[in-house]
């Protein structure tokens, strides 16, 4: 590993609120071995990469993204006050990267005027570009990513660079989930600031787009993420211009109300199940998310935010997930705090709290009348009050929420879905063919054999199922038992009336299937002629008959696999 070093003076700079130490985290002993155990990291399954037990670190300092100066300390103030020491030594991560602390000086160009209304666009557009190296770098090699701001317009380069990197070991897009006050996902043209801490969103969703390599021109599809799988938490200070985007774009958002009438609970659930189990994510967090009690020092602080427990919640339960590839943890500014005022060491040590990652989750009591399929899909009752000390003060927040409890059960939609269209066209069709059939032998003076209306039963009692199952699913209410029990039942019954159908087909008695073959698939009758006419009715029943085969199968087929779904719904939720 290259020797440790700082690429800048400027980091050496007193942050006066800690105890300085060295800025580098210290070699462990049983890291130099080799020989420390990752039995902690284990316990969460890591989806997507490929060496969970290492942690890619990339330091920015970086403050470009907007105008007051101090954000670019926080990477070596977090690491003074020993995150990184904490990661590897206490959670067991391998850490790559974390010997500098970059500053990017060689980027920043001597004269960058604004362009399109945006402060430093060069220097912000060429530092995201070297941070979408580093972390592509980092992303690559199946780690997880954790990079320290800097302010949030770093996101441009840590998402720009995670996105690709996923795509391309992965073949997969990716989620954000963006905690922050703000959504910063003003365009150049709808920003009031013209700060591009700001507008990352907009960058990093194709909302804004430039030819200019060297303002933002190289952020590429590959760099992209899509709007739709883009969630935000704790937002309250959102621009007008802002709004609409959220609004017209349907972006999935949960403001600092959804938290008080849901809950972070119930929050965190709804946003995960937005996301979907199967992709991975990035989680971009903002200090000032956090209520300014717990953060005071960031640049554009706004009250009523997050408790830190709700935050270090929220990072818990991605983390949770097994989904989670990248971290930022970004605008955190030491210098914003009053001289001798604790809040510099308060938001520092927040920020530590917040990118934790417990690996082991502590063991919860599962409510008895509780059922989920993932941990944080839990949706408890909520009740947090916490006190700080501070120095003379002593606050004490609380916020209290009381939700329902709920049930909850991940359903696969697009295979759910399929299977109602597809079983009530087959149930629909055996419904149709089969009444027709009944009126032709009624036509005929024939009897009705007993299985044209014990089909026809057991069709309807099929699309009375499916109806069953909507009505469920919009009642939130779909439980894997009923689905199961239903769908045995439906089977069985099925099941008789193909095997009755295969018998008429191709049974030793009067066997349809010949009879077709040979008076009416091989003689083909033409001309306008009565003998016509009864060769082509004929040949439709005989049509009908092999279509009713055809989806009596499909249907059989489709009820055990309803079945299965059903069972693995269960079973998931009983891990
Ligand atoms: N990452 C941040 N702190 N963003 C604050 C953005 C504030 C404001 N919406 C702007 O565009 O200037």
């Amino acid at each position: 590993m290259a020797p440790s070093r700082l690429d800048d003076t400027a980091i050496n700079a007193p942050v006066p609120i800690y105890k300085k130490t060295n800025a580098v985290v210290p070699p462990s002993p049983a890291s130099s071995t080799g020989s420390r155990t990752f039995g902690n990291t284990s316990m969460i399954e890591s989806k997507f990469l490929s060496n969970p037990e290492d942690l890619g670190v990339v330091a920015v300092g970086f403050s470009g993204g907007q105008c007051k100066p101090g954000v670019d300390a926080a990477p070596s103030a977090l690491i003074e006050a020993g995150l990184l020491t904490q990661l590897r030594d206490e959670l067991g991560y391998n850490l790559y990267g974390h010997d500098t602390v970059h500053l990017y000086t060689d980027l920043v160009p001597a004269d960058d005027p604004p362009h399109r209304n945006m402060k430093n666009p060069r220097a912000v557009s060429a530092v995201t570009r070297r941070i979408a190296d580093q972390v592509y770098t980092q992303a690559k090699e199946g780690r997880l990513v954790l990079t320290l701001g800097g302010d949030h317009s770093i996101a441009i380069g840590t998402i720009g660079g995670t996105a690709k990197a996923i795509r391309e070991r992965l073949g997969r897009e990716m989620a954000v989930i963006w905690v922050d006050a703000h959504a910063d996902i003003n365009t150049p043209e709808t920003s009031g600031s013209g700060n591009i801490h700001g507008m990352p969103v907009s960058f990093l969703t194709g909302l804004a787009t430039e030819e200019d390599e060297s303002i933002f021109g190289w952020v590429k599809k590959e760099n992209q993420i899509s709007l739709k799988k883009l969630v935000y938490i704790g937002l309250r200070d959102v621009d007008k211009g802002e709004k609409r985007i959220l609004r017209e774009n349907g972006v999935k958002a949960f403001s600092m109300f959804d938290i008080d009438r849901h809950g972070i609970g119930r929050v965190m659930e709804m946003a995960l199940a937005h996301i979907g189990s199967d992709t991975p994510i990035h989680l971009s967090f903002d200090v000032d998310a956090l209520d300014p009690m717990w953060a005071p020092s960031t640049g554009t602080p706004v009250r009523g935010g997050l408790t830190l427990r709700e935050g270090d919640y929220i990072c818990e339960c991605v983390h949770e997930t097994g989904s989670l590839v990248a971290v930022d943890l970004v605008e955190v500014n030491p210098s914003l705090a009053p001289p001798n005022d604790i809040g510099a060491h308060e938001t520092v040590r927040a920020g530590c709290s917040l990118v934790r990652f417990p690996p082991v989750p502590l063991p919860r009591a599962k409510p008895s009348n509780l059922v989920s399929n993932q941990r944080c899909r839990q949706n408890n009752s909520y009740d947090s009050t916490s006190t700080v000390t501070s120095g003379s003060r002593s606050l004490v927040y609380s916020r209290r929420v009381l939700s329902e409890r709920v049930h909850k059960y991940h359903w696969p939609a697009v295979q759910l879905n399929l299977w109602m269209l597809i079983m009530l066209i087959a149930a629909c069709t055996i419904i149709g063919v089969f009444s027709t059939f009944i009126s032709t032998q009624q036509t005929l003076l024939l009897p009705i054999p007993w299985y044209f209306p014990y089909y026809i039963t057991v069709s309807s009692l099929c699309v009375f199922f499916i109806l069953l199952l909507l009505f469920l699913i919009f009642q939130r209410r779909l439980l894997p038992s009923i689905v199961m029990i239903g769908g045995f039942i439906l089977f069985v019954l099925w099941l008789v009336g193909l095997v009755v159908i295969s018998v008429q087909l191709w049974g030793p008695s009067g066997s349809v299937s010949s009879n077709c073959n040979l008076y009416v698939f091989s003689q083909e009758s033409r001309g306008q002629s009565l003998e016509t006419l009864a060769w082509l009715q004929q040949r439709s029943i005989c049509q009908s008959w092999q279509a009713v085969f055809a989806f009596g199968l499909v249907g059989a087929v489709f009820l055990l696999w309803i079945m299965v779904i059903a069972y693995q719904v269960f079973a998931d939720d009983a891990v």
